[in-house]
């Protein structure tokens, strides 16, 4: 069995949380004439074009420069070989950050105190972030303690910050969609099932940067308070 089949029938304690989330969000969603539904039937991908404008993307941006700092994710194994761009969380107490996050909560649905900070990332030439889920290997050390500041991953919101000359496209390895960075757009999606277990189909990458530089912030919702 792979590492990933391994994964898929790991221990899902939140899988009710999900399935509630999920019918929430999608009904959210749905009813939102901004957002649009990538249209492929194996997983819930949204987007929607001009969620930031370019003064916006500008001023956060520059507090991306100011905190970037070696990105860590929770493999610690092989970290430097699976993402190898640059990410801070920006100041969560800055007014402006928490206007852009206020947005965000509003447009899911889903309480703000639900998700983690608004994390920034930037990749130079050559970086990347290779294929992975959002959501945590229940089997994992670190589980323990993220099972209890707000258990599993729900919904990605990430929004493209700037326009690439070259490369950083975000791409659904399994189904085919591929979204070039694109400034002021918001990509958005579902990481279970309808049902609430894990959706493999939301596997993706952020291809390298070949020329210019990408930056993107992202945040993650829960199933319960985040702290
Ligand atoms: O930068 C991207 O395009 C993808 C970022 C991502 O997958 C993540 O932060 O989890
Ligand atoms: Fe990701």
């Amino acid at each position: 069995m792979s590492d990933e089949d391994a994964a898929l029938i790991a221990p899902n304690p939140d899988k009710t949380a999900l399935k509630r989330v999920g019918e929430f969000v999608r009904a959210r969603l749905a009813a939102d004439p901004s957002i649009y539904r990538v249209p492929i039937d194996q997983a819930e991908i949204f987007a929607s074009s001009d969620f930031l404008s370019s003064a916006e993307c500008d001023r956060l941006i520059a507090m991306i420069d100011e905190v970037a700092r070696p990105s860590e994710t929770f493999d610690a194994e092989d970290h430097y070989a699976y993402r190898t761009s640059y990410s801070g969380d920006v100041n969560p107490d800055d007014s402006f950050v928490r206007m852009i996050e206020r947005r965000l909560s509003d447009l899911l649905g889903i309480d703000l105190a639900w998700s983690e900070t608004i994390q920034g990332q930037r990749y130079f030439p050559g970086q990347e972030f290779k294929e992975h889920n959002d959501w945590f290997d229940t089997r994992a050390p670190y589980w323990k303690e993220e099972k209890r500041r707000g258990g599993q991953r729900s919904w990605t919101a990430m929004v493209f910050l700037n326009d690439v000359e070259e490369g950083g496209t975000t791409q659904f390895v399994k189904v085919g969609v591929k979204v070039p960075p694109q400034r002021g757009a918001l990509l958005l999606w579902n990481n279970a099932l309808p049902d609430g277990s894990p959706n493999e189909f939301t596997m993706h990458a952020a291809l390298p940067v070949e020329r210019g530089v990408k930056y993107v912030i992202t945040k993650w919702f829960r199933t319960r308070p985040w702290s």
